[in-house]
């Protein structure tokens, strides 16, 4: 029997109550070596807590979990570790070399070693040449750049990034994610929480979905995104019999007769072969097709379902609440 792949995180029932109320509740995570994780909730689901509990800077109430194969109150281990947090307050009256250095000597990194990281590092985020520049005078977005240097700067082998794109523009938030790719190249893995799922779509690997405290999915995109196959139909109209067997093929999810001479039809299908079978279903029905198009669902779509409870066909990927 093969060994199981080495956790960069493992959680085990992880909980945490905050005045007898559960914010984190009953939480199993895993996280493999040089991946991307993307870590995805509302508001309040608990990610935020969650990070601070990996990071240890939070006791959890009960559980278990392992960061680097240690535990996140070992010095050893929170050494290897980068967090960019949400809220970021720095030091205004420090110049961004200032902070870096100091949190670089605050990490153990030695005098010799900050000089030439230092200027990499500002380079990377796109601080190149305004190092000496106080953080009073910086914008949001350049804090938050100054941050994610910050994150990186002790070449962590684990990084938290808490919403880093919040503050940023479109070409900032393309920045960060080309930096999280090279985090990847070079073997890093990264925990991200982001509401911003068009870019944990593009940049990660794994994605779990928390509500209240709990996973709801975890698995990789492929497992999450590849299990059904939405399809766009536009018809003439719908004739009778149509929707029935296309209920035989998958499930009709949506219906829009509102046009005349006009009918639009939403049906996701186990698999992609079975398209064709939409195609002649439709003829033998004797409608006329404008369009058949198979579209892959985003995961603001799956995340929608989830997190409101809207019916989804099943999926490859892991479901969690089972567990409960
Ligand atoms: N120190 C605290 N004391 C009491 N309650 C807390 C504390 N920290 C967090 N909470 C509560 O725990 C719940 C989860 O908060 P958390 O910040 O982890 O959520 P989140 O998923 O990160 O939310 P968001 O997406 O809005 O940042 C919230 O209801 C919050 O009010």
């Amino acid at each position: 029997m093969s060994a199981p792949p080495p956790r960069i995180i493992e959680t085990q029932d992880l909980r945490k109550e905050y005045r007898g109320r559960a914010v984190v509740d009953g939480l199993n995570l895993r996280v493999l070596p040089g991946e991307v994780f993307g870590f995805l909730g509302p508001n309040g689901a608990g990610k935020s807590t969650t990070v601070k509990m990996l990071l240890g800077l939070v006791l959890p109430t009960s559980g278990q979990m392992r960061v680097l194969g240690g535990s996140p109150a070992d010095p050893a281990v929170r050494a290897k570790l980068g967090f960019l947090p949400e809220q970021f307050r720095f030091q205004t009256w420090m110049t961004a070399e200032e902070f870096l250095n100091f949190h670089g000597r605050l990490a153990g990194m030695k005098a010799d070693e900050l000089r030439a990281r230092v200027p990499q590092v500002l380079k990377t985020v796109g601080l190149d040449g305004r190092g000496q520049e106080s953080l009073g005078g910086y914008s949001k977005g350049m804090l938050q750049r100054c941050g994610l240097a910050g994150a990186i700067l002790a070449r962590p082998e684990l990084v938290f990034l808490d919403e880093p794109t919040s503050a940023l523009d479109p070409i900032g938030r393309v920045e960060v994610r080309e930096i999280i790719e090279g985090l990847r190249a070079d073997g890093v893995a990264v925990f991200l929480n982001s509401h911003l799922l068009s870019e944990v779509e593009q940049v990660c690997d794994r994605v779990a979905f928390v509500k209240e405290g709990r996973v709801l999915q975890q698995g990789s995109m492929q497992e999450l995104m590849g299990g059904v196959i939405p399809v766009g139909i536009r018809v003439d109209a719908i004739k009778p019999g149509l929707l029935d067997a296309l209920a035989r093929l998958g499930e009709v999810r949506h219906t829009d007769t509102q046009t005349p001479g006009r009918a639009e039809i939403e049906l996701w299908l186990p698999e992609a072969d079975a398209v064709p079978a939409v195609a002649d279903a439709i003829f033998a029905s004797g409608a006329r097709l404008h369009a058949l198009t198979p579209r892959r669902p985003d995961l603001e779509t799956m995340f929608l379902d989830l997190i409101e409870d809207r019916p989804a066909p099943a999926s490859n990927a892991a479901p969690e609440a089972a567990r409960a």
